[in-house]
């Protein structure tokens, strides 16, 4: 764009220059009527005439060559100048030849004059400040023009002469006063006179006190960075201040090894392409007999630039040629990378959008570098002032006539969550984003920012031909010059042209439940199961129907929000579904986590009819729990057969309308859900014994109704196998420590860059959402399920089937149908007292299916008990006297 708005500026120029001339030569008339437009137009054509390059570049040098004779002249007077200054100061008089006493300079007569002005009569060696002057402007003249240099020289000056009057100023007061015959005033008239003009007024120690100041000035204003060495010096106090200089220095570390890495980078493409180009070439001769080398036409890129586009041309087939070409191409990228093309603006407000009304205000004064962004601050979802929920039209169906659904009251008082957020902070943030990736050369423009409960999102847009993957391999490094742990890099931004960077706030505000459940959008949905399970970093509420997961998987290091999600879920089902329409199994292996829903027993819980307690706490229990859910799920698809309907919704909507007579065993049928808070647990205790259950309820009873949530503090892939993963499509993850157990909930990394408390991913097969869980404290969870317990209830807890019996007595063997081994088997396990099927495969060196069909003919035959679950087995005979003699009997 700036190379576009140059070419622009140089058309009009051109055109200018042309209207001018055909001004000045067709109408000659109008050119003596207008003596100062004439005047005019000369000055602007010998000011054009100035600012041409080659123009400026030889006046640049004659000036830094005159000032190089200056320097050497007055080098050359310290050394000859007493023997000179006799012939000097006698120039003019016309007896003195200086043939006959030949001036010794090396400046000769002008060399000699020029020194003697300058040292004696000037500054002294402060003039040698003046001689660097000179030089510089004749360099900056060879490179900068107009308005540039005039500034440039200018500020040089002041800079220059501040320091020759400083330096003049110390030789009159030093070496003047120590060395006073010399032929070399080393301070200069000017400096010897300034002295004592000084010292008469402020004395020997005002004059030192000044050149300390003029010195500390002068050292100030060489550059900025001195400036900022100073004010962090001074402010070193500040810990903000140290820790800013520290990021400063960090920074420009990594800017070296960037530099160098990409320096590696160079060196390393240029052999590739230099290979492969070698390799691509084709011979292609035609009129000329020359030999012609054409490189195939190349798609890839380095730093973003379409690489060797000018290799697809044919070019000779010279080696070194294609090294120059291949290097240009580089350096040409680099070039390009280096300087940003985006269009820079020159004073830009900060604009902040309030999403909610739309008003936009300006803080005035508060100036970005180099674009506008614009922050939104989002309000969230509209939010709905009756807390009580929509009373149902009790149908034939509703049992419970007189139970209402839980007011939001019972979440305690809703603080107005205004969200806060500080913008010095956003700043700060975006400044870091931009300079860290411009340090690794990916220059990028911050385009919106918006500020969520936990998380603010900086939207950036890349320079053109910058590999987002390149952006995102340098997560680390922004997370390190943030100084933050949960940043999250999701390039592209679905549906956007963006790059979204995800950083943590400084202080995240809570996401309250009731701020979720009071929002119109939990209130007003139809789902089956909704569950309003938090916001999203753009502070939208975020559901999903249970129903249609149908399962969900959890997982999350301990003490990352995995309980307060449960029961986020719970209550959000809780305050939308009444008692007969919903039924949770809630496995507990805890002990503690689900307790206080046992007031609910009665309406909102399924057991099993011989349990002691509603919430399964004794592992030996889950595994009947999960086969009696089998036996359910097999019953209700026996039902939803009989109605000629395909799932419950549509059954239960044939029972409302009373098209299914209760006489035929029809009944409404409740959802189930059932929620195991550790399922590590399970898998440790009873292992394969609970997976087959699970993986069968999983697979099939989504049409029947029942849905499960599992969560896991270890999402090794032992806990979570392959059964499992394949058959819970939804999977949510709270941070976890590393990014293989990231992988292992969500399939990508991600989990492990998650700050924690609350904050967690969702996936749900396609993209992943960031979202911030709901929080309901323990207070608030108990004040619920007291609200509910209080009211009228079934008679007790949803009873679910009898499982099957499976440990049932095996059949006692007979003597035909017994192992060949048994007799052998059955010593081995009584006289070591050891049930076990892998231990009678080791001594007996048998397959595992022999050793398990031996270990049943030996409960067949009372040898040793039932297997327990993951227990090992009793073995129920101690006496081998007593064995023998049932071995006997066995045999007959
Ligand atoms: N959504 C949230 N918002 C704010 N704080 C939260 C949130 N979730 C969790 N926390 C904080 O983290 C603490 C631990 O949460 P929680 O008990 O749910 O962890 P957990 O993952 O279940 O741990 P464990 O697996 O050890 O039971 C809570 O007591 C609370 O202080």
């Amino acid at each position: 764009m700036t190379t576009n708005k140059e070419s622009d500026k140089k058309k009009s120029n051109n055109k200018n220059t042309k209207k001018g001339k055909s001004v000045t030569s067709k109408d000659s008339h109008y050119k003596e009527a207008n003596p100062d437009k004439k005047e005019g137009t000369f000055w602007k054509d010998f000011g054009t005439f100035l600012n041409k390059k080659v123009v400026r570049g030889f006046f640049g040098i004659v000036i830094m060559a005159i000032s190089v004779f200056m320097l050497i002249s007055v080098i050359s007077f310290f050394f000859s100048g007493g023997h000179d200054q006799a012939v000097v100061s006698n120039l003019s008089d016309p007896s003195v030849d200086p043939t006959v006493e030949p001036i010794r300079n090396v400046g000769k007569a002008l060399g000699a004059c020029l020194s003697q002005w300058l040292i004696n009569d000037l500054f002294g060696l402060g003039s040698l400040c003046l001689i660097a002057f000179v030089f510089m402007a004749g360099l900056d003249l060879f490179f900068l023009s107009g308005k540039d240099y005039l500034i440039k020289v200018l500020k040089r000056f002041a800079f220059y002469g501040f320091l020759c009057l400083w330096v003049s100023l110390l030789c009159g007061l030093i070496v003047d006063t120590l060395e006073p015959g010399s032929f070399i005033q080393w301070g200069g008239q000017n400096g010897l006179y300034l002295e004592s003009w000084l010292r008469d007024r402020i004395g020997y120690l005002g004059i030192f006190l000044l050149l300390l100041i003029v010195l500390f000035a002068l050292f100030l204003f060489v550059s900025e960075d001195n400036y900022n060495k100073l004010h962090g010096w001074l402010s070193f106090a500040s810990p903000q201040k140290r820790a800013e200089m520290k990021e400063s220095r960090r920074l420009r570390k990594a800017e070296k090894i960037a530099k160098k890495r990409l320096e590696e980078e160079k060196a390393e493409l240029l052999d590739t392409k230099i290979d492969e180009a070698s390799q691509a070439s084709t011979v292609v001769d035609d009129k000329d007999d020359n030999l012609i080398v054409q490189i195939d036409d190349e798609e890839e890129s380095f730093g973003g630039e379409p690489f060797m586009e000018q290799s697809s041309q044919a070019v000779q087939d010279d080696s070194s040629d294609l090294t120059n070409l291949v290097s240009d191409s580089l350096s040409q990228s680099h070039l390009e990378e280096e300087e940003p093309t985006y269009d820079t603006m020159d004073v830009k407000n900060h604009i902040i959008q309030d999403s909610e009304d739309n008003e936009v205000t300006q803080l005035e004064g508060d100036r970005v570098k180099d674009e506008d962004v614009m922050i939104e601050v989002a309000k969230g979802d509209e939010v709905c002032n009756d807390l009580n929920m929509e009373p149902q039209k009790p149908g034939q169906w509703v049992e419970l006539r007189r139970y209402h659904l839980p007011s939001l009251d019972v979440l305690g008082p809703d603080e107005e969550t205004v969200m806060e957020y500080d913008k010095a902070e956003i700043d700060q943030n975006k400044e870091l984003i931009v300079s860290t990736l411009k340090s690794f050369k990916m220059p990028v423009r911050v385009e919106k920012v918006t500020v969520g409960p936990t998380i603010t999102l900086y939207e950036v847009i890349p320079e053109a031909g910058i590999k987002i993957s390149r952006i995102r391999s340098i997560e680390d490094d922004i997370a390190m010059s943030l100084k933050s742990e949960g940043i999250r890099i999701i390039a592209p931004m679905p549906g956007k042209g963006t790059i979204g960077i995800e950083v943590p706030n400084s202080q995240p505000s809570i996401v309250t439940l009731r701020s979720v459940l009071a929002s119109k959008k939990y209130r007003e949905s139809t789902m089956e199961l909704p569950v309003a399970i938090g916001k999203t970093i753009t502070n939208e509420v975020f559901m999903f129907d249970l129903a249609k997961m149908p399962h969900l998987l959890i997982a999350g290091a301990t003490g990352q929000g995995k309980s307060v999600g449960l029961n986020a879920m719970i209550a959000s089902l809780l305050f939308k579904k009444r008692p007969e329409e919903l039924k949770f199994v809630l496995v507990d292996p805890k002990m503690l986590e689900f307790s206080l829903y046992e007031g609910m027993e009665r309406h909102y819980l399924a057991m099993l009819p011989d349990a002691t307690s509603p919430i399964v706490t004794d592992m030996s229990q889950v595994v009947p729990t999960l086969k009696s859910l089998c036996v359910l799920m097999d019953e209700r698809y026996a039902l939803l057969a009989a109605a000629r309907v395909r799932n419950i919704k549509e059954y239960n909507t044939l029972f409302k309308e009373g098209k299914l007579p209760p006489n035929k065993k029809h009944h409404f049928m409740p959802y189930i859900v059932l929620i195991v808070d550790e399922f590590a647990d399970l898998i440790m205790t009873s292992g394969k014994e609970v997976e087959m259950p699970i993986a069968r309820i999983a697979q099939k009873a989504r049409a029947a109704g029942i849905h499960m949530v599992i969560a896991t503090q270890r999402p090794s892939t032992d806990i979570i196998t392959g059964i499992i993963k394949a058959n819970f499509p939804a999977r949510i993850a709270f941070k976890v420590f590393s990014m293989i157990d990231s992988r292992t909930i969500l399939d990508s990394p991600g989990a492990n860059q998650l700050v924690g408390r609350g904050d967690m991913l969702f996936n749900q097969g396609k993209d992943t959402i960031r979202l911030q869980c709901a929080f309901m404290d323990t207070p608030e969870n108990e004040q619920l399920v007291h609200e509910i317990a209080k009211q009228e209830s079934f008679t007790s807890a949803y009873l679910l089937p009898d499982p099957p019996v499976e440990n049932e007595a095996k059949d006692a063997p007979t003597a035909d149908s017994l192992d060949d081994l048994f007799d052998e088997v059955a010593r081995m396990v009584v006289s070591s007292q050891v049930g076990s099927t892998s231990n009678i495969q080791r001594r007996f060196n048998v397959g595992y299916n022999r050793a398990g069909r031996l270990m049943d003919q030996l409960e067949g035959a009372g040898i040793v008990s039932p297997q327990d679950g993951s227990k090992p087995r009793q073995v129920l005979i101690q006496d081998e006297g007593l064995l023998e003699s049932l071995l006997i009997q066995i045999h007959g």
